[in-house]
């Protein structure tokens, strides 16, 4: 669905995304990443809004640097950006159904009924016909998650979707997604990624220093996370539960009460091999 071969994109000095390889396939499939990793380059790059500098891009097997084939991948992939551009004085229907026109929907009765479509599917029917301005932070992303399904796109582009969504949103979030057919999403949200993602990347310094499922990115703390009821100086992170145990991570001291890993273990360990 997403193929890169060396794909290059530098803003003055710094190489946002460096020479990233990839090749994703179906499912949902996270992108995680500390800030200013690249991972909003890269699917700003995947949602044919910013060409790269070097490398290869396909997306939905078709090339986007082709203008005839950009048209055909955008109609069919739909994209929420980290600071989505709702205007503010139009009302959620009259949003979905600019983005239904700027995919070259014309048919007026499909409009309709797709608008209705993904603002059900996004509970915002209630409030489809009040003006965006008037709407909280969460209803806006929420707008711009209805904006990305429209179509129902073979390929979703998200930044940050359950960006303040509440706990029952983040709940209907994972499930829309999960009947989607391919979906890129970056979070910095870690149970996001195991509830949903069948597939994670993980970027630091706009490289792709890991790839595999959340249990593998688990399974690199197998062995490297112990509890005691101290703090231990010689661990790579510690830190205090709320059981009031510490966590450690790190080389365990012989006769540590070694336990089973999560995936928050496997990515601080990640990070930290990143920065030593
Ligand atoms: N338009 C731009 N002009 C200049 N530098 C940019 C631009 N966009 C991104 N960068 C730089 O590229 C690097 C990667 O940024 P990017 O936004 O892709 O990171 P990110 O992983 O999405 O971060 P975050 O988690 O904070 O959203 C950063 O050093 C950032 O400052």
């Amino acid at each position: 669905m997403i193929e890169t071969t060396a794909l290059t994109k530098a803003f003055g000095r710094t190489r946002a995304v460096d020479e990233v390889t990839l090749s994703t396939g179906r499912g949902v499939i996270g992108l995680l990443g500390p800030n200013g990793a690249g991972k909003t380059t890269l699917l700003r790059m995947a949602a044919t809004v910013l060409a790269p500098d070097a490398g290869e891009l396909r997306l939905l097997g078709l090339d986007p640097s082709r203008a005839g084939e950009r048209v055909e991948i955008r109609r069919r992939l739909g994209y929420l950006p980290q600071s989505p551009g709702l205007y503010p004085g139009f009302t959620p229907y009259d949003m979905v159904d600019y983005v239904a026109v700027l995919k070259e929907h014309t048919d007026r009765a499909w409009r309709r009924q797709e608008a209705r479509r993904v603002l059900e599917a996004v509970e915002l029917t209630d409030v489809m016909h009040k003006k965006i301005r008037s709407l909280s932070g969460g209803m806006r992303q929420r707008v711009a998650l209805a904006c990305a399904m429209v179509g129902d796109p073979d390929l979703l582009v998200l930044d940050e979707p359950a960006n303040g969504l509440d706990p029952d949103q983040r709940l209907r979030l994972r499930s829309l997604l999960s009947t989607s057919s391919t979906v890129l999403m970056s979070t910095h949200n870690i149970s996001e990624v195991s509830a949903l993602c069948q597939r994670v990347y993980v970027m630091f310094d706009g490289r792709i220093r890991f790839t595999g499922t959340p249990a593998d990115l688990a399974g690199l703390a197998v062995g490297r996370v112990w509890e005691d009821d101290r703090q231990d100086p010689d661990a790579i992170r510690s830190w205090l539960t709320s059981t009031g145990t510490y966590r450690h991570l790190g080389h365990p001291p012989s006769g540590a009460q070694v336990v089973d890993p999560t995936l928050d273990d496997g990515y601080l360990l990640l990070a930290r091999k990143e920065h030593t």
